[in-house]
């Protein structure tokens, strides 16, 4: 299903500041915004300390409670004809999925990812935050989630890959969708209000 609605999605690697600018943009633009909840899930923990044991789990609940969300934040929203940004994009299961999961268990997910999702409107704005793995690594710890604080940085770098490739993929495949990279090693939207300014202004061009 397609939509002219703006429906604003900020993605990009674990700590890169997606709810701090999602929030931000709501405020400074008036728009409603869809937060995933982290704190309440049952497996995050488990999976940092055993990835192997606990990916499926993980994988599948992140992907239900975002399909929920997703359908919630299209009848709320998009079909009420109201914009709004979320802090994340869906597709970014199969970004983690493609990590963690492999073999038929990987192809039963991505089976059921599809059947869940490819009648659903999605974003139609991405701004992609980008970030080194010093960054990452710097914000993670500022944080101080207790179960983030051993992730093996191996994992972290190979997400930053992951993302990129995946935005090269996803621009490719729907050119009609929007993506504002912001490369937060440069750009700082917290500190340097210049800088979230100019965020700003190109998504309110992208809006018009
Ligand atoms: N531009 C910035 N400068 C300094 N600190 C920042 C900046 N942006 C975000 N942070 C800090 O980095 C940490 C991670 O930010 P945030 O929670 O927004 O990341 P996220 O991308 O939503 O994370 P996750 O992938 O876990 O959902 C927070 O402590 C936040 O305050
Ligand atoms: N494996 C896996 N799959 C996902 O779809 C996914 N989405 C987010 N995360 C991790 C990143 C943060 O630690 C924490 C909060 O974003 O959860 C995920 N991990």
């Amino acid at each position: 299903m397609r939509t002219n609605m703006p429906f604003i999605a900020v993605e990009g690697p674990i700590g890169a500041g997606k709810t701090t600018l999602a929030s931000m943009l709501g405020e400074r633009l008036r728009l409603p915004v869809v937060k995933e909840i982290v704190e309440e899930n049952p497996f995050i923990d488990k999976f940092y300390q055993n990835m192997d044991d606990w990916s499926f789990q993980l994988e599948m609940f992140f992907l239900c409670n975002r399909y929920k969300q997703l359908k919630e934040t299209v009848n709320d929203y998009i079909l009420a004809g109201k914009p709004v940004v979320s802090d994340y994009h869906i597709f970014k299961n199969l970004i983690f999925s493609r990590r963690t999961l492999s073999g038929a268990e990987r192809d039963k997910y991505e089976q059921i990812y599809h059947i869940l999702t490819d009648d659903l409107p999605k974003p139609n704005i991405i701004i992609y935050i980008k970030a080194s793995l010093e960054t990452l690594q710097r914000r993670i710890a500022k944080r101080g989630r207790p179960f983030e604080q051993d992730m093996d940085p191996g994992y972290l770098a190979q997400l930053i890959e992951d993302y990129e490739a995946a935005m090269t993929s996803l621009a490719d495949r729907e050119p009609s969708t929007i993506i504002m990279t912001v490369d937060a090693n440069r750009v700082d939207f917290v500190q340097n209000k210049n800088q979230f300014e100019e965020i700003v202004s190109q998504l309110k061009e992208n809006l018009s």
